[in-house]
Parts: C-alpha cells; sequence; structure tokens
C-alpha cells in the first residue's frame, strides 16, 4: 500500500529565532536556567514558530472517533455504545474535553471515522464513516488500504482546516471504545517489546481481563506477523480509523509547519507511527503527560520525549493536552513578558 503525501519534506526549525529567543531568555531577571523546562519549552516554540517571541492563543482540538471490531473478544470494561453515546457528549459539552476546550477558548472539531453508533447524523459531528467500525484485528485485518489512507488524510484534512484559520497549536484526541488494545498491538510492534510489558487495564479492567487483553493481542501479532513490517501495514492491520488519522495529522503538522501537543498513550502510538514514517516531523511533536496506561513509558522513552506533566490521567480525547495548554501560555508569557536585568537595573551575574 502506498500514499503518496507522507514522505513530504517537514517544515524546518527556525535557527535565527531559536538563538534570539535563547539569548532573550539569558537577559530575563532570574538564574540563568531557573525556570527548567518552561525555559526550553519557550525556546522550541520559538524556533519552531520563526519567531522571537512564540505564542499559543489560537488552539485546534481534533477529536476522532472509530469503533474497532477486537471489542467482540471482550477487551475493555466498557460497551462499544460509548463511542458514538460519546459523540453526542463531544458536541452538546458535557464531555471532559468539551469543558476543557471551552476553558481555553480552543476550536473543538469532532470527526466520527465510523462507529456503530450514532445511527442518525448529529449536528456538529463531521460523518465520515469509513466503515461502521474496523474489522476484529485479532482475527484479520482491521482496515482495508483505502479504509487506512482515508482516514489517515482525515487527519491530514483537518490540519490543513486549523492551518488555514491560522492556529498556533494542535491538538488531537481520540475517542474508540477498545483502541487500547489496537494502541498496544501496534506499540508491540514497533517497540519489538513483548505484550506483557505494554498492556494495562485502559478503561479499567481488572487483572484477569488485562490477562484475557494480552492473550488477545498475542493472537493478533502471530496473526498478522509477516505483515506488520512496514509501519503503514502495522497501521492498516492492527491500528484503528482514529489512530490513522492522528497519524495523518501528525504527519501534516510537521509538514504545515503547526506544533502538535500529543496527549496520551493512543496518541503517542499515532506520533511514533508518524516518527517511523517521516523521522523528521519529531521535532513537531511536543509530549504533554504521562499517563497511568502502564506502556507509555516506554513508547516516551522510545520517542526520547520528556512529557512536560505526570498527573496519572488515563481518560483520552486529548484531555492531557488540554490541559497543559495554560502551562505553554506561561511558559510564552514569562518569555515575552518578563523584563532583562539591565531593564529593571539587577545584579546579571552571581557575587
Ligand atoms: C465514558 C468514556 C469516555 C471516554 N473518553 C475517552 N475514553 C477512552 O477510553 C477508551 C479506551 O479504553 P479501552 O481500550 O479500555 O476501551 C477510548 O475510547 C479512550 O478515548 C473513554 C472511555 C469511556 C468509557
Ligand atoms: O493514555 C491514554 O491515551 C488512554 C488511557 C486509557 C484509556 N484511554 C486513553
Amino acid at each position: 500500500m502506498t500514499i503518496d503525501w507522507w514522505l513530504n519534506p517537514t517544515q524546518p526549525l527556525d535557527s535565527v529565532a531559536r538563538d534570539k529567543a535563547a539569548a532573550c531568555q539569558a537577559q530575563l531577571t532570574k538564574p540563568a536556567g531557573s525556570l527548567g523546562e518552561l525555559e526550553r519549552l519557550a525556546v522550541h516554540l520559538a524556533a519552531l514558530q520563526g519567531r522571537e517571541r512564540p505564542q499559543v492563543d489560537k488552539v485546534w482540538i481534533a477529536i476522532f472517533a472509530g469503533d474497532h471490531g477486537v471489542v467482540a473478544e471482550g477487551v475493555s470494561a466498557y460497551p462499544q455504545a460509548v463511542t458514538g453515546q460519546m459523540l453526542r457528549n463531544f458536541v452538546t459539552g458535557g464531555a471532559a474535553i468539551s469543558v476543557l476546550a471551552s476553558q481555553l477558548g480552543a476550536a473543538l472539531e469532532v470527526t466520527d471515522l465510523g462507529t456503530a453508533e450514532p445511527l442518525e447524523p448529529l449536528p456538529g459531528v463531521r460523518h465520515l464513516q469509513v466503515g461502521a467500525g474496523t474489522a476484529n484485528l485479532m482475527r484479520e485485518a482491521a482496515m482495508t488500504p483505502a479504509q487506512a489512507l482515508i482516514a489517515l488524510q482525515a487527519g491530514r484534512d483537518s490540519v490543513l482546516r486549523a492551518v488555514e484559520q491560522r492556529h498556533e497549536l494542535f491538538i488531537g484526541g481520540e475517542m474508540g471504545i477498545g483502541n487500547t488494545t489496537a494502541a498496544t498491538a501496534l506499540a508491540c510492534v514497533l517497540l519489538g517489546c513483548p505484550v506483557g510489558e505494554l498492556v494495562g487495564p485502559g478503561t479499567g479492567l481488572a487483572a484477569a481481563g488485562v490477562a484475557h487483553k494480552a492473550q488477545v493481542i498475542e493472537t493478533a501479532l502471530k496473526l498478522h506477523q509477516g505483515a506488520v513490517e512496514h509501519p503503514i501495514e502495522a497501521l492498516r492491520c492492527l491500528g484503528g480509523f482514529e489512530i490513522a488519522a492522528l497519524t495523518g495529522a501528525y504527519l501534516a503538522c510537521a509538514q504545515q509547519g503547526v506544533v502538535a501537543l500529543v496527549d496520551g498513550f493512543i496518541c503517542s502510538v499515532a506520533a511514533l507511527l508518524a516518527v517511523r514514517l517521516n523521522p523528521a516531523c519529531r521535532d513537531w511533536l511536543l509530549f504533554s503527560h504521562q499517563s497511568a496506561e502502564p506502556g507509555h513509558q516506554r513508547l516516551l522513552a522510545a520517542l526520547q520525549a520528556t512529557p512536560i506533566v505526570s498527573l496519572g490521567l488515563r481518560l483520552g480525547e486529548g484531555s492531557g493536552a488540554a490541559l497543559v495548554v495554560p502551562m505553554l501560555r506561561l511558559a510564552c508569557a514569562l518569555h515575552n513578558g518578563m523584563a532583562t536585568f539591565s531593564e529593571a537595573a539587577v545584579a546579571d551575574r552571581p557575587a
């Protein structure tokens, strides 16, 4: 299977803006390095945005939803219908991400890529219906090549809309009961890691449920063994519509020059896929938090990512990334707003 756009070059970082921002940080009225990761974030944002004074005022949050055939194997604590039910909750304002988007003044775009429900179109939701959910990845390939391609492009298209409306930060979120099973299977293949090291409770499986989920993933990995060497084939055989869309979105962010703030475990699997497909896109990804899902730590290490916070979150929907936006905004405000030593007449070196 080929798609024609994933290898397109990513935007270069602006080293002039980075150097100016770093020089500016050194002049601010604080001991050098005392704002730690916030300093590094501000300087990195300057390099990505090509301006000495970065900002993340306009935030675009895109939620991608899709159902998973593998739910028939009993891998989630919740029923499949929740995926479609949450679509309504996203647009009526009751979901965690809806509250966060509203608090942040962020745009929230909700795309249904293929759910068993709702049967009626929902106002405010983009219904693409790539299929009525993926096929059961334990028994066959989750997606056809055409479905994987459409889902990848759905992610890219959302980024193009964000760019058109001049958004400064992209957050991808996912909703899909069963998607920690798909994400774990993908992570096992991409990291060459045993299932036991990555599998976790997802929405809240007890130990016996996690053991069964591990068995399902083992069976799937054996079935698709030969097929999954290329990341795009791994995505097609083991992924989900929303994971494919997120992969396409992260690739497009790097190609369009938009900073992407990555959410938890599932989004990080999509990020790793994007980096495997086009390694230069790594620079454009910031990692917001470390999820409670046990496999996330290994994924972040493979991506050489330092998560900004670790709050024991295990929700998804892009919620962890949204929670970190105020911190990015404050990192920019400090960088742009603090006085320099000479402006404030403060001694600029230790005694
Ligand atoms: C009410 C509800 C809201 C959610 N929002 C995100 N997820 C999260 O949980 C699901 C993944 O976990 P698993 O693989 O165990 O099914 C995904 O839909 C993810 O986005 C939710 C799950 C539920 C139940
Ligand atoms: O970290 C995540 O993305 C996550 C973890 C559990 C359930 N849903 C999402």
